[in-house]
């Protein structure tokens, strides 16, 4: 009991620093339906909900799944929760943090609220190798992150990496005002899914970041005068035409697609000395 109560201290001390921000809950009746109509959940779905805090997803979540992963850093949220859901059999409320909790094998999906100070981390952990088995989410992300993750033009060659084997799309917009306390900013509702055929097999996603990084160390200048340290001209002409770019496109202004088809021309036509490293 003493070790637990330490446990609880230093998780308490850890979580109350001046850095940490998450801790925002959402009360508003409209938000909560829209996060779960965006999840579109099915009965036999597994999902893991980051941050559950006192549960203002967890039981709507368990209404509309098969089971739900109840994830929770703050020790004293974490138990009430466990407290609230003694007999709910479908919700495990797990107390730790996300970051050092080993994601499900099997398939499954997210709905969380999460804190916006650890945005990178979550989404890296979910969309990179040790998230293989995460399907699609619906996330309440801050709404500079929501539109970073969403609007088409990007120049960070992880996130396009990462559209490789997701669709992002923005969804509604959520006042500051729905969560108490109200965070510093405004947030949104994106939903992640997980393509039915990746433009770029899993296994090279490394390789792809390197391309897009290399493509993208000037972002306004026409892809194709990037592409010419790596093509030849002979390979150049129809991997533009086939790719549909324009000469004068911008790296940062192509469209998941067209970075895909550039990659895999690369792939099948350049000499692997030639393909920008990591
Ligand atoms: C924005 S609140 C959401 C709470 C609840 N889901 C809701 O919507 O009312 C984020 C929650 O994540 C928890 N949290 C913060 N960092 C965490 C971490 N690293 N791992 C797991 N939970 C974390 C916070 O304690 C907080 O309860």
């Amino acid at each position: 009991m003493r070790r637990q109560n330490k446990k609880h201290r230093t998780i308490r001390k850890c979580i109350s620093g001046p850095n940490f921000t998450g801790q925002h809950l959402l009360h508003h009746p409209g938000t909560i339906r829209q996060l779960m109509e965006t999840a579109r959940l099915q009965p036999t779905d597994t999902v893991l909900e980051i941050g559950a805090g006192k549960g203002s997803l967890t039981f709507p979540l368990a209404e509309r799944a098969a089971r739900v992963l109840a994830v929770e850093v703050d020790a004293a949220f974490a138990e009430t929760l466990r407290e609230k859901a003694e007999r709910h059999p479908r919700i495990t409320v797990l107390l730790g943090d996300i970051r050092d909790i080993r994601l499900p094998a099997k398939p499954f999906c997210v709905v969380a609220n999460i804190p916006f100070a650890i945005t990178t981390a979550i989404l890296g952990k979910l969309l990179g190798p040790e998230g293989k088995a995460f399907q699609r989410g619906a996330l309440i992300l801050e709404k500079g992150a929501a539109r970073r993750f969403t609007e088409e033009a990007t120049a960070d060659p992880r996130l396009l990496a990462w559209r490789m084997q997701f669709r992002f799309e923005m969804r509604t917009a959520v006042p500051r005002a729905h969560f108490a306390p109200p965070p510093r900013v405004d947030a949104a509702i994106v939903r992640i899914v997980r393509r039915e055929q990746p433009l770029v097999p899993a296994a090279e996603s490394r390789r792809f970041a390197a391309f897009a990084a290399y493509l993208l160390r000037q972002p306004r200048l026409p892809a194709a005068e990037a592409l010419r340290g790596i093509f030849t001209p002979a390979q150049l002409r129809p991997t533009l035409q086939l790719a549909r770019v324009d000469r004068a496109q911008t790296a940062v202004s192509l469209s998941p697609e067209q970075w895909a088809s550039l990659f895999l021309a690369m792939r099948r036509h350049v000499a692997p000395y030639r393909w920008p490293k990591g």
